[in-house]
């Protein structure tokens, strides 16, 4: 899959976002604070920060889910502030989104549940799997291969553990075909072991579709081991802006502070793992497909 790069009138590429003195405010709660930087295509970067400083806030700015305060947000070119609703919504079929909480239909196919994210760029709505075409069901089983699920395609959705969820939300996603994907604390219901594999899956579409993602997380150590680049915010200021490589850990734990007084980064909770352990359901993917 080859995505377009814009150029800008010096030749350099149109960053995928840029972001200048955005400020998002909820009554007279500063939730964003001045907050500026540009992201090239295909980086990884990883938003950290504790409770409340501000994660979620600028991630649903960025696909125009909030109305900035002050400030300015483009992504893919698009001034997110004064485009019409067409072209937000136009935006966000390019702009991929995953939840915490996976937010799966339990009761579809993963396959099912794959396709439906497909349906931004289809008339009408489809209720099972052979309304959509032929090649749309190859692509969800490709997808659901990349995220090493493609023997349970036909599975129900609430039958996997949490981190399969999250792949198959990640699949799911893919099929938009997104120049960018959001990932608000995407592994912040999971165990360690299923944490991994979600952000590998993650670093791996972004090294080798050049696709860029931002993803919030609570672990300083997924954000080291996993990104290119750290936004560290507290109470909504950009603290910390670095890359990862010239990036310690001591240096990346002074975000963690209130009142200048240093703060643990909160430790999620794993969810109950999910071990239904079903049969994915007959026929084979390969059959349905033909
Ligand atoms: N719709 C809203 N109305 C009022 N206040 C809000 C709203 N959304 C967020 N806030 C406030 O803005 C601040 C930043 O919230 P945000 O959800 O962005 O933090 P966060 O860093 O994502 O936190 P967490 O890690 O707990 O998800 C918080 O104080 C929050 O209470």
């Amino acid at each position: 899959m080859t995505r377009p790069t814009a150029a800008q009138p010096d030749g350099t590429a149109v960053p995928v976002v840029r972001v200048a003195h955005l400020t998002k405010r909820f009554g007279d709660h500063t939730a964003l604070d001045d907050v500026s930087f540009d992201l090239p295509r295909g980086q990884f970067l990883a938003v950290i920060g504790l409770s409340g400083s501000g994660k979620s806030t600028l991630l649903r700015l960025l696909n125009g889910l909030h109305t900035p305060s002050d400030g300015a947000v483009e992504v893919l070119g698009v001034d997110v502030v004064h485009a019409r609703a067409r072209a937000i919504r136009h935006l966000r079929c390019q702009v991929g989104f995953i939840f915490q909480q996976f937010n799966l239909v339990g009761r579809l196919s993963c396959m099912e549940n794959v396709l439906s994210g497909a349906l931004g760029r289809l008339r009408g709505p489809r209720l099972g799997v052979s309304t959509y075409s032929k090649t749309l069901r190859q692509t969800a089983l490709d997808h659901l291969d990349r995220v090493g699920l493609g023997h349970k395609a036909f599975q129900r959705a609430d039958t996997l553990s949490g981190g399969e969820q999250q792949r198959v939300a990640i699949a799911r996603s893919l099929m938009q075909q997104p120049q960018l994907l959001l990932a608000d604390e995407p592994v912040a219901s999971l165990d360690p072991e299923s944490s991994g594999q979600v952000m590998d899956v993650l670093r791996r579409i972004c090294v080798e579709e050049h696709l860029t993602v931002i993803c919030s997380l609570h672990q300083v150590d997924m954000a080291l081991g996993w990104a290119h680049r750290v936004i560290g915010l507290r109470a909504g200021r950009t603290v910390l802006d670095r890359p990862t490589g010239d990036l310690t850990r001591p240096q990346l734990m002074q975000v963690y502070q209130r009142d200048g007084v240093p703060v643990a980064p909160e430790t999620p909770q794993p969810d109950e793992p999910d071990d239904h352990g079903l049969a994915a359901l007959s026929p084979t993917p390969q059959q349905l497909i033909q």
